[in-house]
């Protein structure tokens, strides 16, 4: 099957070689062919260029893109979109006076959702999270890394890790899975922090390599959650099991975590709304991504990571959503881009570079993702008619997309 989407107005992200990431200055340049067309043969793409040296070729099928730009689909590379139920009656707490952590302290927060999961069978848990799943694909999201964490327990982090394999095995969209376990103490263990991380480690751990149900591992480390020490010996223990770090840092709290997931070789350290000049010098010595995720900073009024401080020190970010019920109940891409170009100061350009190759870094799939380079996934957002590739950011809450394609076909959910 071959498909030429012809005509196309812009055509962005296009990268003639293999590239890791973008940093520094380099994240303010988007490369990209006015009036150009691209050929993908099944999943892949096989050529694009210039209209004006388009030769006709037979294909089984053309799309007109006159008007429309495409830019590959976004790269996700953190979200908790397996989840059950939903928070809405926190929402109005925080909106009537408390804090996500006083909502947390009394046993709302992660360990809410734990209990939903828990009480939620694995097919129920399954068709929630599709509907999550079909609903960011329509908004333009090719590749998802997708969380554990609200298990809490044996059996339901296994129930949630399995559901996102079964999402993998039932969608085209590209899925990476990161087991969370240590994402809160749950409620058994309030006095036993210890005895809960034994568990993850002694008991969690095996049983998911076993089934091979991860990629990556995380942790919360955060103030009341799990410390330095903790993290470490959670790390030290996935690291056995060939699972690479990703994880959640100076969300609330900058006490050492940038360091630490670093020393762990962790591919990406996650949130970063407190950030201090040490977390900067660590990065700048690491292939360590550092992801903003601007929605939940959004949802929840606390800072927004200082990305522009990151890009300035020629650091590279990628930008992801966070979907999870708590602090960002949205996994709408284009609402991220907006808002770190309109509360970051970050340039379009910069953004899009962003949600895409630097997106496909941070989950471990740029080699494949994230850009228009010959031989990468035909992973594509087809745009509505708009005036420039700025529109997308600036013309906020507006759906601009027209057609997603992910592995070469269009999708339609
Ligand atoms: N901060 C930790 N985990 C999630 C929120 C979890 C929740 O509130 O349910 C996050 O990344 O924002
Ligand atoms: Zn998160």
């Amino acid at each position: 099957m071959v498909l030429l989407i012809k005509n196309i107005k812009e055509l962005l992200q296009v990268r003639e070689s293999q590239i890791k990431f973008i940093s520094g200055k380099e994240m303010s340049t988007l490369p990209s062919i006015k009036n150009a067309f691209l050929l993908i043969e099944n999943e892949t793409i096989i050529d694009y260029g210039s209209m004006v040296h388009f030769k006709n070729i037979s294909v089984d099928k053309t799309i007109d893109a006159t008007g429309k730009m495409v830019m590959p689909a976004y790269c996700d590379s953190h979200t908790h979109i397996v989840y059950a139920g939903n928070r809405e009656l926190e929402f109005v707490d925080r909106i009537n006076g408390l804090s996500y952590e006083e909502i947390a302290k009394r046993g709302g927060g992660i360990l809410n959702s734990a209990k939903t999961l828990q009480n939620t069978s694995e097919d129920a848990l399954y068709e929630q999270s599709i509907q999550r799943i079909k609903e960011v694909m329509a908004l333009g999201t090719g590749a998802l890394e997708i969380k554990s964490g609200y298990g809490l327990n044996v059996e339901s982090e296994l129930k949630m890790l399995r559901v996102i394999k079964r999402i993998k095995e039932n969608f085209p969209i590209e899925i990476k899975a990161t087991f969370l376990g240590a994402h809160a103490i749950p409620l058994e263990y309030k006095n036993d922090k210890k005895g809960y991380i034994d568990l993850i480690i002694n008991v969690m751990l095996p049983e998911i390599s076993k089934e091979g149900l991860a990629n990556y591992i995380d942790v919360f480390c955060e103030k009341g959650y799990f410390s330095l020490e903790d993290t470490e010996q959670i790390l030290k223990a996935g690291e056995k099991f060939g699972l690479i770090p990703k994880i959640h840092v100076n969300q609330f709290n900058a006490f050492g975590g940038v360091s630490l997931g670093i020393k762990y070789n962790a591919l990406s350290v996650d949130h970063l709304e407190e950030l201090n000049d040490e977390d900067i010098t660590a990065l700048q010595n690491s292939l360590t991504m550092p992801v903003a995720l601007p929605s939940c900073s959004y949802f929840l009024s606390i800072p927004y990571t200082p990305g522009r401080k990151l890009i300035n020190a020629g650091l590279p970010m990628a930008l992801a959503s966070d979907y999870n019920p708590g602090s960002t109940p949205s996994g709408n891409m284009n609402f991220v881009l907006s808002t770190a170009c309109i509360k970051m100061k970050i340039t379009p350009e910069e953004a899009i570079n962003a949600a895409t190759i630097n997106g496909a870094y941070a989950m471990g799939i740029a080699d494949n993702y994230g850009s228009i380079t010959i031989g990468k996934k035909a992973n594509l957002i087809i745009t509505k008619k708009i005036p420039s590739y700025y529109y997308l950011p600036y013309a906020f809450g507006d759906n601009h997309i027209d057609q997603v394609i992910i592995k070469g076909e269009s999708i339609l959910y």
